[in-house]
């Protein structure tokens, strides 16, 4: 018997892993894991999986990519603030911070590709703005597990790992990121070829979850704020689960952090949504005129126009469950924050991050986070210059390309015979 099962927090049912994305009987709402282990001891491992415990994996892969929280000194000077704490997901050798391609992603791939292997059968395809492709790109040259990665053709450059791998299929689209997702769906009807399932997939919302555990356990409590920047907001997702999984231990407090999650303007559908007090998000209303709002954002990845927002257990009742608030950042408050941040922390930033850190000045200066409480703002990217002082980077060479509004249909087969080449 695996160390967890899975619920659905709609109707209740318990089940057997299997890989599984949803609720057998068709509930809308987010499956969870439900850990037998109700108290966290943290393994002797090197990086996320030393939180084994709360993964639903019974493997590891010997990999230092790791939460990592340390107390800031400069940015919280900087805002007045007494107890800011930093989620550093990147890397930054120098505070223990190793994930060399540089983003949380890679705490969402690599439970990922342990639960695949030992829950599932067939070939993961991953849709990515970017950093999540990058991330299963790296994991695949680590693992030697192939994986199919699907992005729009501007984010290709974006997708290097530190090792050679020929273990990457990696498929280009002509549009947007919200094209590359609906070509990953194309692929996925075809038998050997398997969704990642994005927030579905538990271990990667237990992955991301991880920034909160290791904040708790670095600083002894939960936190009583969370910040972070969003495009689906499965890490707020994850940071909610895991600090009622932390709750639920009892050693870390027993009230939950309220979320703070900011999206780039103009693309923000998740605020459009909340500010208006809806659970639904209305494409005429909360993302008007998308294709054009995407391409002006700073933080492209934060792009997602299907975000599960208003499923069952998702960024909705996550909001609900913590007396939420959502934040609209403008791009040139993003780069300020960024250059601030940079200025008082000495490391540089994913444009996502700077978001986030805009979104905890906004929330200071309007009075949302009280100076003196204790937060934790999620760096969920960083550490680029570093890294790239420090390890190779070498470039995933397209396979196949998908030309503007043909979906995956034609090269679907090329990607099957691909597969069954490296499997
Ligand atoms: C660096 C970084 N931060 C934040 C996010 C937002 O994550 P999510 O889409 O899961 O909300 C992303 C998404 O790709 C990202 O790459």
């Amino acid at each position: 018997m695996r160390p967890y099962t899975l619920l659905c927090p709609d109707c209740g049912q318990r089940m057997e892993d299997h890989y599984t994305l949803s609720c057998p009987a068709g509930c809308n709402a987010l499956i969870r894991t439900v850990y037998l282990k109700r108290t966290l001891d943290l393994r002797k491992e090197p990086g996320i999986f030393r939180f084994a415990d709360w993964l639903p994996v019974e493997g590891t892969i010997p990999s230092p990519a790791g939460p990592v929280t340390y107390r800031s000194e400069g940015l919280a000077r900087d805002l007045g603030m007494k107890n800011l704490w930093i989620g550093f997901s990147g890397y930054w050798p120098e505070r223990n911070a190793e994930i060399a391609t540089c983003s949380f992603k890679e705490l969402e791939a690599l439970p990922t590709v342990v639960r695949m292997k030992e829950t599932g059968r067939g070939t993961l395809v991953i849709a990515s703005a970017g950093n999540t492709g990058r991330a299963f790109c790296q994991t695949a040259a680590v693992t030697g597990i192939p994986v199919v990665v699907v992005v729009p053709s501007a984010a290709a450059e974006r997708l290097w790992t530190t090792r050679e791998t020929e273990k990457v299929c990696l498929v280009t689209v002509d549009g947007d990121y919200s094209d590359a997702i609906a070509a990953a769906n194309d692929l996925c009807t075809h038998a050997g070829l398997v969704p990642e399932g994005g927030a579905k997939n538990v271990a990667r919302r237990d992955g991301m979850g991880t920034v909160m555990l290791d904040a708790a356990v670095t600083i002894g409590r939960i936190p009583d704020h969370y910040i972070q920047a969003v495009g689906s907001g499965t890490g707020g997702i994850a940071a909610w689960e895991a600090a009622m999984r932390l709750i639920g231990d009892g050693r870390f407090g027993g009230a939950l952090p309220r979320l703070h999650l900011a999206q780039n303007a103009p693309f923000v559908p998740m605020v459009s949504a909340w500010r208006a007090g809806r659970r639904k998000i209305l494409p005429e209303t909360d993302m008007r005129d998308a294709r054009s709002a995407i391409a002006a954002v700073y933080a492209d990845v934060l792009t997602n126009r299907n975000p599960p927002y208003g499923v069952g257990g998702g960024v909705f009742d996550a909001l609900t469950a913590t007396g939420g608030a959502m934040y609209a950042v403008e791009n040139r408050d993003a780069r300020d924050a960024e250059k601030r941040f940079v200025e008082a922390e000495g490391i540089d930033l994913d444009p996502a991050a700077a978001v986030a850190v805009a979104a905890l000045i906004q929330a200071v200066e309007t009075g949302e986070i009280d100076p003196h409480s204790t937060v934790l703002l999620n760096i969920t990217g960083g550490g680029y210059e570093r890294a790239a002082e420090d390890h190779d980077q070498i470039v995933v060479r397209p396979a196949f390309q998908v030309a503007a509004g043909t979906g995956a249909g034609d090269i679907a087969a090329d990607v099957l015979s691909w597969v069954k080449r490296h499997a």
